[in-house]
């Protein structure tokens, strides 16, 4: 177990590169069990649920090679259908074996997922698609899902779930006949496995949409991929640089993933500039809210894509405490993320939580270091960003529910003149 010792007050200055997005890196992994022949996946980030997903993958007879700081080259070899439970536990992205694991052998026994508890994390939708195709799902402590044949239907999902639909698509690409998969989540990370899949000879269309059309084909190939950027490590980088009044250069950021954050985060008067796949974050900017018209308090809300990324909630909540004026931060999609805002409140924010979901938030507030544990991946690196920005030292504990999600976060923050270290607890 480690810590972060963090002496807050001073500004971050410089230039990195965004890795690759967790969230498209984890349902690429699993889309290797659909083909026996080599794939390749560049841009990966070296991030804890990277590792579990390819030990899952190494558990399921698949071989894992290293192939460059953040490449992988698969080569699934005699496929199992059952996923350990000390593995599956640990990650929300192991529920996305299930798909794969029915379309290449009509069987798969996977235990519950873990992931961030920042809510009850249902699973409804993705039974509800993978039922539709045929599958029948017996739980019992753990899903056994079978299946003879997969089958070609139309799917209205009941929400647009992000791994239900990408569980669906990748059941879909191997069924027989045509599936239509309607109110689809739509977010990089689904555009980058359905691109992947099509590399691989799947021919699924409506990309970047809410309706995807898929029709089946008997085998998957080989692919060389790379993937996204991710949007939630560039969301949280530009509110880190604008609380400390610093300045930054974010490369390889995919900057067009950014036009809901830019819109959210200039409600705070943050803003950036772009030049091709660079982020240009100036310093000392007018933080000040602007209202709605007729002078009102406006709101920040998160939705499912384009909507403003419920990942970056816990983000913009702690850059708005730095912010001056009053604005709403509403947490539609998940019950319990919010109730983090505790810690930042005895850090001095000027935060009222109404209810689970919204936040009244008033700024701007100086923050006093504190000692606090993070819950999950995206509430603890607001507390990193709340500890960067306070006066004095601070201690967060638990740093694994952040290195989950950021790649070589203590090396680019130092790399930006930030006074944080990673210690052994
Ligand atoms: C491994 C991975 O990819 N995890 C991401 C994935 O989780 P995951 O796929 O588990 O999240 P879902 O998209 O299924 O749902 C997220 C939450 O939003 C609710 N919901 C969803 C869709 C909708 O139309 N209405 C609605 O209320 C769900 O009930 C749930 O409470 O997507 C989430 C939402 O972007 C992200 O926070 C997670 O980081
Ligand atoms: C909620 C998140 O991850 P997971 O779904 O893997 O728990 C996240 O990345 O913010």
């Amino acid at each position: 177990m480690h810590k972060y010792d963090i002496d807050g007050g001073f500004p971050i200055r410089g230039k990195i590169k965004a890795s690759g997005n967790k969230n498209a890196a984890l349902p690429c992994i699993a889309a290797v069990i659909l083909t026996d022949e080599p794939v390749e996946l560049d841009n990966i980030p070296d991030i804890e649920d990277v590792r579990v997903m390819v030990e899952i993958l190494r558990h399921l007879g698949c071989s894992v090679e290293k192939t460059g700081n953040n490449s992988l080259r698969f080569q699934m070899n005699d496929i199992k259908n059952e996923v350990p439970e000390s593995l599956a536990t640990v990650v929300r992205a192991s529920i996305l074996f299930a798909g794969p694991l029915l379309a290449r052998t009509g069987k798969v026994i996977l235990p519950p997922p873990g992931g961030d508890v920042i809510g009850r994390r249902r699973l409804d939708t993705h039974f509800l698609a993978l039922s539709a195709l045929g599958g029948r799902v017996e739980v019992d402590g753990q899903f056994t899902i079978t299946a003879n044949k997969l089958k070609g239907v139309d799917i209205f999902l009941d929400e647009a779930s992000v791994t239900a639909t990408e569980n669906a698509v990748m059941a879909a690409v191997l069924a027989e006949g045509k599936t239509v998969i309607q109110n689809a989540a739509s977010e990089p990370h689904v555009q980058d496995l359905c691109r992947m899949l099509n590399g691989m000879g799947a021919d699924i269309t409506g990309i970047g949409s809410n309706i995807l059309y898929i029709n089946g084909v008997k085998k998957l190939g080989s692919v060389s991929y790379s993937i996204g950027a991710d949007f939630m490590e560039v969301g949280s980088y530009i509110g880190l640089a604008a609380v400390t009044r610093g300045e930054l250069e974010i490369t390889h950021s995919n900057p067009e993933n950014m036009r809901m954050c830019k819109i959210a985060f200039g409600k705070l008067g943050i803003h950036w500039n772009y030049e091709n796949d660079t982020i240009y974050v100036p310093p000392n900017q007018t933080m000040r809210v602007s209202s709605d018209m007729g002078g009102m308090i406006p709101q920040i809300d998160d939705s499912p894509w384009p909507g403003f990324p419920p990942d970056l909630t816990s983000i913009i909540t702690v850059v708005a405490t730095q912010v001056e004026g009053t604005v709403l931060i509403h947490e539609k999609m998940f019950e319990s993320r919010m109730f983090f805002v505790d810690k930042l409140i005895s850090m001095g924010a000027g935060i009222i939580l109404c209810d689970p979901h919204r936040a009244v938030v008033t700024g701007p507030r100086v923050l006093s270091g504190s000692d606090l544990v993070s819950p999950d991946v995206r509430a603890g690196m607001a507390m990193v960003i709340a500890a960067l920005c306070a006066g004095g030292n601070s201690t967060i504990h638990n740093v694994y529910q952040i290195e989950r999600g950021y790649e070589s976060l203590v090396e680019k923050l130092v790399s930006l003149g930030a006074h944080i270290k990673r210690i052994q607890e």
